[in-house]
């Protein structure tokens, strides 16, 4: 028999800036799931305001954070199309790469996961990947009926028979709370508070030192 292709997992987000509830839920992630994770930057995050840093920026302090390990690794092809970063245009673009039959996991946090209905063409997501719901602190936001009903009909185990197909499955994660957000890290360094310890040292001192988020 031979033996089946590793699981790729990605976790798209804006990272405006990375911190530790980013980095722990992708290790969590890839232990869970057996995985290599990629964090793939959006270049024009879809659905909300523009982000504080460019994208090359925010790339930067994506390579610092991910530094000295190598199962999270970082995926920039986003930043190599213009307009909004559809979800939907990067897994077409990357299944191109890897064939149908790899199993790929796109993760997204409960807050991220509530909110698919209203991505573009959100039901072919599940014809180009799994994926995989990952808990956040915070009440869990209500699902619509549609987006519930897709849960009903597609939910596996995280140790179930998924691997065997390339899409189509949500698995739900259970990652250790880390209540820590982008906004919250903004927020601090606006009022010129020190938001130690909620991301990496290597990240805030890059932030600091080129007076970011000021
Ligand atoms: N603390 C966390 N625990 C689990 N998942 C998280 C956490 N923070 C972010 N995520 C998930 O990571 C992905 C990218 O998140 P994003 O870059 O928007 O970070 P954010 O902290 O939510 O940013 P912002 O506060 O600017 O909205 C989303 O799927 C989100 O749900
Ligand atoms: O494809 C879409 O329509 C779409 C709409 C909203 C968000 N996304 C993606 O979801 C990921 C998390 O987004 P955000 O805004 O929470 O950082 C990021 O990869 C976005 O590009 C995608």
């Amino acid at each position: 028999m031979s033996t089946p292709a590793p699981v790729l997992a990605l976790l798209g987000g804006t990272f405006d800036p990375i911190h530790y509830g980013h980095l722990r839920a992708a290790w969590e992630a890839a232990e869970q799931l057996d995985a290599q994770v990629c964090l793939m930057p959006a270049n024009v995050p879809p659905h909300r305001p523009q982000p504080r840093l460019s994208a090359e920026q925010r790339v930067q302090l994506l390579e610092l954070a991910l530094a000295g390990q190598q199962r999270l690794a970082l995926d920039t092809r986003e930043l190599r199309r213009d307009g909004p970063s559809y979800t939907v245009d990067t897994l077409r673009e990357l299944r191109e790469e890897i064939g149908a039959a790899r199993p790929l996991v796109l993760l997204l946090g409960t807050d991220a996961f509530a909110g698919l209905p209203s991505w573009s063409r959100w039901l072919q997501l599940f014809e180009l990947a799994h994926i995989g719901v990952m808990t956040r602190p915070g009440a869990a936001p209500a699902l619509s009926p549609e987006l519930h009903a897709q849960f009903l009909a597609r939910a596996c185990a995280v140790d179930g028979d998924w691997r065997g197909q390339g899409a189509g499955r949500i698995l739900s994660l259970d990652i250790t709370d880390l209540d820590i957000s982008a906004t919250g890290i903004r927020n601090l360094l606006a009022r010129g508070q020190e938001p130690r310890f909620l991301l990496p040292e290597a990240v805030l001192a890059q932030i600091r030192q080129r007076g970011w988020y000021r």
